[in-house]
């Protein structure tokens, strides 16, 4: 393996990475960095927590100290908790150039991010649609002499899944010069080749680790098959165990939904679990504070929605737990990526109900691995069973009673006018829409109806003749 002086990085530059403890190459790094220290465009598909941020700060680092002006990488990436890691990645790294960095995020005042982009800071670090906003909004600012464009997580940038990217992105390329140097990064790139054309990348030197499996081989991956009754009593059984057993041990709990994440946040604190969540619903301020704090392991489990699946770089997370078996495996890899980061050990543990068994044989299938029954004590899970689900429904009733779907809607509604949809019109379309679905619904039932009354009727019919043709077969006889 070669060392970083070998890749062509600066003396500076070593001496910042091994006061990180960033000593040697990783793989990815190994690979990607000659390339983009050529000036070549690159992709970089690696596994979860294999040192990619780095891959792709070090060489700008490196370019820029070389000719130092302002914008002059611009980086995107899908959450605005992990902008906020990259750009500290950057800032730790690029210490003694006197990196500027700036954030562009939403959620955060807009006034003190355009302010910051007029300065011209080296490098911004930003969610697409914050970035776009200020585009729009603003002439402050030029991006036409950037050098770099990162996609970080590109395949979810590029995706069209449920926060579309693809409007914003074209704004934010619509202003980036069309000599660039752009480069793409994440652990689950390979469906995002036909992309390319898009962001005009010029035969992209592509890498990607060789390995059978998608996930990190220090990543212990089990799952416990349960009545979905029985899910909650044992989360608070596993939770139970693990603290008993460890104190240094911290936690992730992925849930599907916002207001999941919100009861099983209360629940695990009816029990005196140290339990703190993150979900889209929150304000930006109190994600970032939760996120600190769980870092900073004045809490001990995060529960959270897919925001923190993908990227966040958190060392003392020794399990994810699964509450919900990700519908998408892509989604599993990153979620378990949270563990088993830059070498170290992790478990996963996934809570598959019966209707889930098809959702694990295809994460088996994309991830090239098997995952293990966690064997647990039943009898240990059934005594606790009553108590956890009348305190999960005592949360319930709570949060009922708070403004939370309210809150919900508003959300939605406010999404609805930035995205600039009138959110009358948008649900009085949905109710027409979901009448016309209805009536033709209705419809096929009819004719469904009509057609097995049809056959009843000729099954029936033919039944008749043959009972005739028997017994007037009998009666000749
Ligand atoms: N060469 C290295 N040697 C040791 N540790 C490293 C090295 N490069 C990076 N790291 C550390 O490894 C950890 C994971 O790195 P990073 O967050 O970049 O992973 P990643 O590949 O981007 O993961 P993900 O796909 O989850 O985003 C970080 O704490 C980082 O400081």
């Amino acid at each position: 393996m070669s060392d970083f002086s070998s890749l062509g990085l600066s003396d500076w530059l070593i001496k910042q990475c091994k006061q990180l403890g960033i000593n040697k190459p990783t793989p990815v790094q190994e690979n990607c960095m000659p390339a983009i220290l050529e000036g070549r465009d690159c992709m970089g598909c690696a596994k979860t927590g294999s040192g990619k941020t780095a891959a792709f700060v070090l060489p700008v680092l490196q370019k820029l100290s070389g000719d130092p002006y302002g914008i002059f990488c611009l980086v995107l990436t899908p959450t605005r908790e992990l902008a906020y890691q990259i750009a500290e990645q950057f800032r730790v790294l690029g210490k003694p150039l006197g990196l500027r960095d700036c954030i562009v995020v939403g959620g955060m005042d807009m006034v003190s991010q355009a302010l910051e982009l007029s300065n011209q800071p080296h490098v911004v670090v930003a969610t697409p649609g914050r970035l776009a906003d200020h585009i729009r909004s603003s002439n402050t600012f030029s991006m036409r002499k950037i050098q770099f464009l990162i996609l970080d997580e590109a395949d979810r940038l590029l995706e069209q899944g449920c926060t579309d990217f693809t409007k914003d992105l074209e704004v934010i390329l619509g202003v980036l010069p069309t000599k660039r140097q752009t480069l793409l990064f994440s652990a689950t790139l390979t469906d995002t080749l036909q992309d390319l054309k898009r962001l005009a990348m010029n035969k992209p030197f592509f890498w990607e680790s060789t390995s059978e499996t998608r996930t990190v081989e220090e990543l212990d991956q089990r799952y416990i098959l349960t009545p979905e009754k029985v899910k909650d009593a044992y989360l608070v059984h596993l939770i139970q165990t693990f603290t008993d057993e460890h104190d240094d041990w911290s936690i992730i709990i992925f849930t599907n939904t916002c207001k999941s994440c919100q009861i099983l946040t209360m629940m695990l604190r009816q029990f005196d679990f140290p339990t703190i969540s993150l979900h889209s619903m929150m304000k930006q301020k109190q994600r970032f504070a939760n996120l600190s704090m769980f870092k900073a392991s004045v809490y001990k489990i995060l529960i959270a929605t897919d925001i923190a699946a993908r990227g966040l770089d958190i060392p003392t997370v020794q399990v994810v737990i699964n509450h919900n078996t990700p519908g998408l495996p892509k989604t599993y890899i990153h979620r378990v990526g949270r563990t088993a980061r830059a070498g170290r050990n992790g478990v996963s543990i996934t809570l598959v109900t019966q209707y889930d068994i098809h959702l694990v044989h295809a994460i088996e299938e994309q991830s090239q691995t098997k995952m293990k029954e966690f064997a647990v004590e039943e009898k240990e899970v059934l005594k606790i069973l009553t108590q956890v689900n009348v305190t999960k429904r005592e949360c319930e009733i709570r949060l009922e009673s708070t403004d939370f779907d309210e809150k919900k809607e508003i959300n939605k509604r406010k999404q609805m006018i930035l995205e600039g949809k009138d959110p009358d019109m948008e649900a009085k379309r949905k109710a027409e829409l979901e009448k016309i679905r209805s009536q033709k619904r209705k419809f096929k039932e009819r004719i469904q109806k009509n057609i097995e009354g049809q056959k009843r009727g000729e099954l029936k019919r033919k039944f008749k003749s043959k009972n005739i043709k028997k017994k007037t077969k009998q009666g000749t006889d």
